[in-house]
């Protein structure tokens, strides 16, 4: 963590969740105002067809709800996708846009994921930018590389702490149960935090660099511990209020710490 640095939480709930969903969104909800909501931030990413309802769930209670991925155009003929001012119309207050499986299913380039980001700062929205390296790319030893190309094509101009998030999720650690070393860990965040500050000057030292891949409450305090690791971004234990909480728990009591 970054001492100076409210931690995120943030869970990507992917294609998954029905109407039935909500009595687990509301058991985090309950989790976050009992103990939580002093001294983190958390965000709840649904699909689309469960923002309005998660996000009317959601008001006054400072959790935040937010869209999966965005369009870079406001309206136009672009069928089945999404705006970001159609998000935060629904109540969205942040997006992920260049998640490693809507670069790898949809084609998405850095050039596309920077007008995502683009698109969520004109509506109001946050913007989770994800940047990450393949099991091949790191077996090449060009993880830095990658992540140093990703950060400078998907970042836009002018990113200050409060429109842009920036989360490393190595590709082959999502889902898999494998996580890189806390070295490992370590390198990559310090050398974004070392770009971060390059491009952006004083906001840099403060724009959030989460960790996301197989991030589970046994890990969560381990990774936390990480400099520059400055939240998480969950995608299978976010399904389940308790595991949710629980690593919302650890990133807590560090910071209580
Ligand atoms: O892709 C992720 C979050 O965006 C991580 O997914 P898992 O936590 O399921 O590995």
């Amino acid at each position: 963590m970054t001492p100076s640095i409210r931690p995120l939480v943030a869970g990507n709930w992917k294609m998954n969740g029905l109407a039935a969903s909500a009595a687990e969104f509301r058991a985090i909800l309950a989790g976050y105002d009992a103990s939580l909501a002093g001294a983190i931030d958390l965000a709840v990413f649904p699909p689309a067809t469960l923002l309005a309802a998660f996000a009317t769930a959601a008001a006054e209670t400072g959790v935040i709800v937010g869209g999966q991925d965005c369009h870079a155009a406001a309206s136009g003929a672009h069928t089945g996708d999404i705006s970001a001012e159609m998000l935060a119309d629904a109540g969205a207050g942040a997006v992920i846009v260049g998640h490693s499986e809507r670069r790898t299913d949809h084609d998405e380039t850095d050039a596309d994921v920077c007008a995502k980001a683009l698109a969520a700062r004109r509506a109001g929205l946050i913007a989770v930018i994800c940047i990450g390296e393949t099991l091949d790319e790191r077996d090449r030893g060009v993880t830095l590389d990658v992540v140093g190309r990703q950060l400078t094509g998907s970042l836009p101009v002018g990113a200050t702490a409060a429109n842009v998030v920036v989360a490393y999720e190595p590709v082959w650690a999502i889902g898999t149960g494998r996580t890189p070393t806390a070295e490992d860990v370590a390198t990559v965040h310090a050398f974004i935090r070392d770009r971060l500050v390059h491009r952006f000057g004083a906001e840099g030292e403060v724009i959030r660099i989460l960790y996301g891949g197989s991030v589970k409450p046994g890990n969560a305090a381990e990774l936390m511990a990480i400099p520059h690791v400055d939240g998480a971004l969950v995608g299978g234990a976010s399904l389940k209020a308790a595991d949710f909480l629980g690593i919302a728990g650890a990133y807590r009591s560090l910071t209580a710490a």
